[in-house]
């Protein structure tokens, strides 16, 4: 394990035998939709990676640059687009992929603005959901793992951008950002 890391919250298996049960999940609600899975970067990377390899229906996919937390461990609350889509969303049925939903402030955000592009219908599938850290209302309709409040990172997750590349998600000693 990673020096930085106290705990491993969510095993390489673990991460694996989501995707499988969420792919299956997915393909089957979203059979004959053709649907527009949207990765929220820069997190989203290797979750997106891991689910579309499960999912057993055709599927386009496309990304967008989005970002609150600038490094640190508290949301700005202020959700910047720093890279948008490149297509329209208009009647297509969107599934945003999370890797992690905390205040869901972010999802809400995204969420809205599909819609209001004229997206016919958004969902969003996460690998994590940390309830507790909720600051606006938001359920995700595809929920891999619920986690504790604790600040996490690997499999996508980040401090100060370092981390993502960890194969699983672990807790991130405390002494690492507080100085
Ligand atoms: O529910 P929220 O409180 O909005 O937090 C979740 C979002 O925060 C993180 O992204 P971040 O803004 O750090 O950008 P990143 O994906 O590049 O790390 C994470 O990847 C989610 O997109
Ligand atoms: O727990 C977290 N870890 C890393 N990035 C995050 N963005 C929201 N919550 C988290
Ligand atoms: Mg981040």
């Amino acid at each position: 394990m990673h020096q930085d890391i106290d705990e491993v919250l969510v095993s390489e298996a673990q991460i694996e035998a989501i995707c499988l049960k969420l792919g299956k999940q997915l393909s089957e609600d979203y059979k004959d939709k053709n649907p527009l899975f949207i990765g929220l970067l820069n997190g989203c990377v290797p979750f997106m990676s891991a689910l579309i390899k499960r999912v057993e229906i055709p599927i386009e996919i496309q990304f967008m640059a989005v970002s609150s937390y600038h490094g640190g461990i508290e949301s700005s609350g202020d959700v910047k687009i720093k890279y948008d889509l490149e297509r329209s969303v208009m009647n297509r049925d969107c599934v945003i992929v999370e890797d992690i939903v905390d205040t869901g402030a972010t999802v809400k955000t995204i969420t809205s603005l599909l819609l209001h592009r004229g997206a016919r219908s958004v969902k969003v599938v996460t690998l994590l959901d940390k309830p507790s850290g909720r600051k606006v209302e938001l359920i995700p309709d595809y929920i891999g793992i619920t986690i504790p409040k604790r600040f996490v990172v690997g499999f996508g997750l980040d401090y100060n951008e370092f981390y993502r590349n960890l194969p699983y998600v672990g807790v991130l000693k405390p002494s690492v950002y507080i100085k």
